[in-house]
């Protein structure tokens, strides 16, 4: 006899109670997966970007607790929030394979459905890189037409990024003068810091928590820089060479965004050791 849930005391009827589907406000979250176009592929590059931008918006909530457990020196919870938001990149990172069996041909089907938009007008990618430090003012104009939106990426700017945060208790621990440079510009490597940070890899035992610290956000970066590597990949292999939707050259585009350190002194420095 096929097992009967009811038997084992599940509660059937909810009618008057809160169901998962409830909980979770399906509803909206799959009514809102609307493709424009009756190519078959164009679902599964809709729901790939709303996952992820369901990933960052849990990543951002976790580098902006990271960032206050920082500021006030908690460690242990930082280590355990920046582990996670690694976590949530490599989830990222995979899902690219779902994405890369659609093929050009697919892909042609609805691209010009998709008019002048791009993954250049995520707000939650640009509030990412700002809380980490890559302050590209330039960026924010793609937002004037959302004020909301807008404002939220001008409030981020006026809080130091997660990395100024790690440089402040670094430059504590050391009893040294950090430089603490600009809100709203992005973060250029300098070589006090990069000394600072010599000291901590040179002496692990006598700065372990820094040093672990500082090993937490070169793992963030590096699965970060995989993001952006396996991103321009998949571009090059489902568009080639052509111009982006949003306006840019693309891979050429896409390809210098490589080149941007968000911690250039935690790389600078293994050269020196
Ligand atoms: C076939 C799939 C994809 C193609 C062909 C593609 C193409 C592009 C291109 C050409 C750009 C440069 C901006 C432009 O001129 O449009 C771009 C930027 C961007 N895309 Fe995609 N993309 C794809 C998938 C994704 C996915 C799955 C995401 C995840 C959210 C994403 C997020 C972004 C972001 C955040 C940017 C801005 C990057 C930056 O400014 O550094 N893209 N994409
Ligand atoms: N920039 C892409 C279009 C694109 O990928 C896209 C379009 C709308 C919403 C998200 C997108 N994904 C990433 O850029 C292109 O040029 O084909």
């Amino acid at each position: 006899m096929a097992e009967n849930p009811e038997d084992d005391g599940a509660r059937m009827s909810f009618k008057d109670a809160m169901s998962y589907g409830d909980y979770l406000s399906l509803d909206p979250i799959l009514g809102a997966s609307k493709p424009l176009s009756t190519a078959h592929d164009e679902m599964l590059f809709i729901i790939q970007h709303q996952t992820s931008e369901l990933w960052m918006r849990l990543a951002l909530h976790e580098l902006d607790a990271a960032r206050t457990a920082l500021t006030r020196g908690d460690f242990p919870p930082v280590f355990k929030m920046l582990t996670r938001v690694a976590r949530i990149f490599e989830q990222l990172n995979n899902a690219w394979d779902v994405l890369r069996t659609m093929t050009p041909s697919d892909y042609t089907e609805f691209r010009e459905d998709l008019g002048q938009s791009s993954g250049f007008q995520s707000h939650q990618y640009r509030l990412i890189e700002y809380i980490l430090g890559n302050r590209n003012t330039a960026m924010m104009r793609v937002h004037e037409h959302r004020v909301d939106l807008h404002r939220m990426l001008t409030q981020e700017l006026t809080q130091p990024s997660l990395y100024d945060v790690a440089v402040a208790r670094l430059g504590e621990a050391l009893g040294r003068d950090l430089p603490s440079g600009a809100l709203d510009t992005p973060h250029v490597a300098q070589p006090a810091i990069e000394d600072a940070w010599a000291q901590v890899y040179r002496d692990p035992e006598a700065q372990w928590t820094l040093y672990e610290l500082a090993e937490k956000l070169v793992d963030l970066e590096d699965y970060f820089r995989r993001w952006r590597f396996n991103h321009v990949t998949t571009v090059e292999r489902v568009i080639g060479f052509k111009r982006g939707t949003g306006g840019t050259s693309g891979v050429a585009y896409l390809r210098r965004m490589l080149e941007v350190e968000l911690f250039p002194e935690l790389w600078n420095v293994r050269g020196q050791l």
